[in-house]
C-alpha cells in the first residue's frame, strides 16, 4: 500500500505496530497527557484523541496469535496471467499466493492492507479475477443490510459482489478488481496537483458516485484518493458500504471515527455522520487534486484536527470557481455547507450521473434538496426512503431528469452570474451594465415579446406533457409501493417536521396519475367556486354606494376571470410539481411563461370585455414617461406590457409553495402579502392600472391557497 510518507497518519498506518502509542500523534509526546489536555481545552478534540487511541488499535495490524503461520511477501508471483499492480512498500500477508482460505477463490498475491484488513488479488474457479479483502477478526461483520449495498450499481462504484465467511468465521468481502493506480498514487507522482481537464474527470466521477450513494441512502464515510480508483479512465470509489455493517468494535454507538484525519470533517468528533462529511471529504479531495495539498495538514494527528476544527482553509492560489466551491465545503459547521453534491458542483458546470446508467445526466435537484441531510443522517431508514435505490428489488422511484432546455437555460444563467460576479472588481460597472440591460430590453420590447409569447405558447405545453408522461412512466409497482409502506412503518414516532416533510413529499411522488389528475380537477372546480365568492363579495363591497350597472360590473368581472384563469394555470403547474421540493429556477422560467399567456388573456379578457383596461387608472405624468411600444399615448397598457408585466409577476414570485399540501398553513397571510408588495414593485417599473393588478396579484394567493390541498401536520401528528 502506498501512502505519502510527509503525512502521520498514513505513515502510521503503512507501519502499524500494536504498541506505538506516541507514533499516532508522530511527535512523540504521550498521548494520555495530550489528551486530558485537549478534554480540558475542547472536549470534541478530546473525543476524536480518544478516536485516535481506538483506531490506532483497530488500525493495528492483527496480533500474531492471530495470524496463521504461511506470509508471504507482496511480490507479484504470477504476474504473466495477471494485471499488473502498482509496487508497494514490503508487506506482510497473511495468506500465501495459491492458497484458498474462502472457498471457491484461489489468492494469486496480496495487494494491500489498509484499516479494515488485508486485500488480495485471487480468482475464482471459474476464473473470475476479483479482490477479495479479509475483515480484520477483532471487527464484527453485521451482515444484515448488507445486501443493500451489495446490489448498488453504478460505472463509478467499485462492484461489490458477495460478503462470506470462511471456515474461522472471518468475513471476506469479495470485490471488482481494479487494475489501476488508486488517486493517492496518482497524486504522489504530482506534488504540484493535476492538470484541470484532470481534477474535472476525476471530479465527475467521484461526484457520481458520492451523489448515486446518496441517494442510495448510504454515506460514504471514509472518501479519500486511496479509496478512489482510475480503472483505464473511469473513475471508481471503493470502501463504500463497508463502515455501515461493520459494527460493533468499530463503530459501536457511533463513537468511533472511520476515515482518514485530513478528510475528515469537523463533525465527526461529534458521531455525526450525515451526507455533509462526504461533502466535506470531497473538498478537502478537490483542494488536493487541484495543488497537490491538503487543505489542513500537520505535523501530528492533533494539529490535523485542530486545524479542521478551528482554521480557515488556505486556498491561496486556488482559481475561481475552484475556491468558493472548496471553501463551502470546508464549512465548519455542516448547516453551511452545499446540502448536496450537485449543489455543491453547480459553479462549476459539471454533469454528473446518478442514475447508476453510465450515461452522464444532470444531477436532480429535486432529490438533492427533499431529504435533508440533517434529518437522513438521523434517521437511515427515512434516507433510504426519500431516495430510493435503482436496485433490482428495490423501490425505483426516481425523480424526473431535468427538461433539457430549462437545464441549458439554467447553465446559461450560472455562466452569467459567474460573469456578474466576477465583476465586482470594476466599481460601477455592474451599475452601467445594468441600464445598458435594461435600454437594450426596452428598446428591443417589439421584437423581444413576440419572440418570448411564440417561445411560451410552445414550451409551456410541451414541459407539461413531459411530465405528465415522464410521470407516468415511472409510476412505482405494487412491489415497490409495498417495500415503500413497510420501510415507512419501520420509522419511529414522533417525526419531527423535517422527517414528516420528507415522507410525505415521498408519498406525493408516489402517486399515481389518475389520483393526481382527479385531485386536480377538484382543485380548479374549487378555484372557481372561490374566485366566483372573491368576485360577488369584492363587487358588493365596492359597488355599495354605485349602480350594479354592466359598465359598473366589468372591471370586477375583469378582475375575477384573470384571477380565475391565473390560479388553474398555477394549480396545474403546483400538481405537476408537487412531487419534489424542486429547483426554483427553471420552476420560474417556466412561470413566466405562464405568465406571458396570462397577461395575454387579461388584455384579450380586457378587449373582450370592451373595458379599456387602465384607461383611467394610470396618472398624465406616468403615462408620459412611458415608452411608446408599451404604452399607448394615453398610458393604456398594450398586450406587450401585459405579458412582460405578468411574466415578471410569475417569475419573481414562489407561486408553487402557494399550491404545495406540505405549506405550513392553509391560507397565509404572509404569503398574500408577498405576492401584493411583489405587484406593487413591478407596478413602479411595468405600471398597470392599480389597484386592478395589486387585487389579481393578492386574489389569485387566497384563491391558490384555499384550492389546493393541504396536509395538516399537527392534527395527523396527534392522531398517530
Ligand atoms: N477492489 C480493489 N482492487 C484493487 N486494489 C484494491 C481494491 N480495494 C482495495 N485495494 C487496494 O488495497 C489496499 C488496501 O485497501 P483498503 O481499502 O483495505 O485500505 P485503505 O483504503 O488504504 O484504508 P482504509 O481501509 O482504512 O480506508 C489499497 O492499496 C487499495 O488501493
Amino acid at each position: 500500500m502506498s501512502r505519502s510518507p510527509k503525512d502521520p497518519q498514513r505513515a502510521e498506518f503503512s507501519a502499524p505496530t500494536t504498541d506505538s502509542v506516541s507514533a499516532v500523534n508522530g511527535s512523540g509526546i504521550d498521548h494520555d497527557l495530550n489528551k486530558n489536555h485537549l478534554q480540558r481545552e475542547n472536549p470534541v478534540m478530546a473525543a476524536l484523541a480518544g478516536t485516535l487511541d481506538r483506531g490506532r488499535r483497530l488500525f493495528g495490524r492483527p496480533n500474531a496469535a492471530d495470524t496463521p503461520t504461511s506470509a508471504f511477501d507482496n511480490t507479484p508471483s504470477d504476474s504473466a496471467s495477471s494485471p499488473p499492480i502498482p509496487t508497494a512498500p514490503k508487506m506482510h500477508f497473511t495468506y500465501a499466493s495459491g492458497s484458498s482460505p474462502l472457498p471457491r477463490y484461489t489468492i494469486r498475491r496480496g495487494v494491500g492492507i489498509g484499516g479494515f484488513g488485508e486485500v488480495y488479488f485471487a480468482v475464482s474457479e471459474a476464473g473470475k479475477e476479483v479482490a477479495i479483502k479479509r475483515i480484520q477478526r477483532n471487527l464484527d461483520v453485521e451482515l444484515r443490510g448488507v445486501s443493500h449495498c451489495l446490489n448498488l450499481k453504478h460505472p463509478n462504484l467499485v462492484s461489490l459482489f458477495d460478503v462470506c465467511r470462511d471456515d474461522q468465521d472471518q468475513a471476506w468481502v469479495i470485490m471488482e478488481y481494479i487494475a489501476g493506480p488508486n488517486l493517492r498514487e496518482v497524486l504522489d507522482q504530482h506534488p504540484q496537483g493535476l492538470p484541470e481537464e484532470e481534477v474535472r474527470r476525476c471530479l465527475v466521477g467521484l461526484a457520481s458516485g458520492i451523489a448515486y450513494l446518496h441517494d442510495s441512502g448510504l454515506v460514504h464515510r471514509d472518501l479519500k484518493p486511496g479509496n478512489v480508483f482510475d480503472d483505464a479512465g473511469i473513475i471508481k470509489i471503493g470502501d463504500y458500504g463497508l463502515s455501515k455493517f461493520i459494527s460493533a468494535s468499530r463503530r459501536g454507538g457511533h463513537t468511533e471515527s472511520v476515515g482518514t484525519f485530513h478528510y475528515m470533517a469537523p463533525e465527526v468528533g461529534r458521531g455525526e455522520y450525515g451526507r455533509e462529511i462526504d461533502i466535506y471529504a470531497l473538498g478537502v479531495i478537490l483542494c488536493e487534486l487541484l495543488t497537490g495539498r491538503v487543505p489542513f495538514d500537520g505535523e501530528s494527528s492533533h494539529e490535523i484536527v485542530m486545524k479542521h476544527l478551528t482554521a480557515q482553509p488556505d486556498l491561496e492560489g486556488i482559481a475561481s470557481p475552484y475556491r468558493e466551491v472548496i471553501k463551502s465545503a470546508l464549512e465548519k459547521d455542516p448547516r453551511n455547507r452545499p446540502q448536496s453534491i450537485a449543489q455543491m458542483l453547480k459553479p462549476l458546470g459539471l454533469q454528473i450521473d446518478t442514475f447508476g446508467s453510465g450515461t452522464p445526466a444532470t444531477m436532480p435537484s429535486s432529490l438533492g434538496s427533499t431529504s435533508s441531510p440533517a434529518e437522513s443522517k438521523q434517521d437511515p431508514i427515512l434516507a433510504r426512503l426519500a431516495s430510493p435505490p435503482a436496485a433490482p428489488g428495490a423501490s425505483a422511484e426516481k425523480p424526473i431528469r431535468e427538461e433539457p432546455l430549462a437545464r441549458a437555460i439554467r447553465g446559461s444563467l450560472t455562466d452569467l452570474a459567474r460573469w456578474w460576479e466576477s465583476l465586482e472588481s470594476y466599481p460601477g460597472t455592474r451599475i452601467a451594465m445594468m441600464f445598458m440591460i435594461v435600454a437594450l430590453v426596452v428598446i428591443n420590447t417589439g421584437w423581444l415579446v413576440p419572440l418570448l409569447t411564440f417561445v411560451a405558447i410552445f414550451y409551456v405545453p410541451y414541459y407539461i406533457i413531459r411530465h405528465l408522461v415522464l410521470g407516468i412512466r415511472q409510476q412505482p409497482s405494487y412491489a415497490e409501493a409495498h417495500q415503500l409502506a413497510v420501510a415507512r412503518a419501520q420509522i419511529p414516532r414522533p417525526l419531527s417536521a423535517g422527517q414528516w416533510r420528507q415522507q410525505k413529499r415521498i408519498e406525493l411522488a408516489s402517486k399515481r396519475s389518475l389520483t393526481r389528475m382527479t385531485e386536480l380537477s377538484g382543485s380548479w372546480t374549487k378555484a372557481i367556486f372561490w374566485t366566483a365568492i372573491l368576485g360577488v363579495v369584492g363587487t358588493m363591497i365596492g359597488l355599495r354606494d354605485a349602480d350594479l350597472s354592466a359598465e359598473n360590473i366589468a372591471p370586477y368581472a375583469l378582475t375575477a376571470v384573470t384571477i380565475g384563469f391565473a390560479a388553474l394555470a398555477l394549480l396545474g403547474m403546483g400538481k405537476l410539481w408537487e412531487r419534489g421540493e424542486g429547483e426554483p429556477l427553471s420552476r420560474r422560467l417556466v412561470l413566466a411563461g405562464v405568465g406571458i399567456i396570462v397577461g395575454s388573456f387579461a388584455y384579450v379578457a380586457s378587449e373582450y370585455l370592451l373595458l379599456p383596461i387602465g384607461g383611467t387608472a394610470l396618472s398624465a405624468d406616468v403615462a408620459d414617461n412611458l415608452p411608446q411600444n408599451l404604452y399607448t399615448n394615453e398610458g393604456v397598457p398594450r398586450l406587450a406590457a401585459m405579458m412582460a408585466h405578468f411574466a415578471l409577476l410569475m417569475g419573481a414570485v414562489g407561486w408553487w409553495k402557494n399550491t404545495d399540501p406540505l405549506r405550513k398553513r392553509r391560507l397565509s397571510v404572509w404569503t398574500v402579502a408577498v405576492a401584493v408588495v411583489f405587484e406593487w414593485a413591478i407596478s413602479l417599473a411595468l405600471p398597470i392600472p392599480q389597484p386592478w393588478g395589486i387585487l389579481v396579484a393578492g386574489g389569485i394567493a387566497i384563491v391558490l391557497q384555499l384550492a389546493s390541498p393541504w396536509e395538516n401536520r399537527h392534527q395527523e401528528m396527534q392522531v398517530s
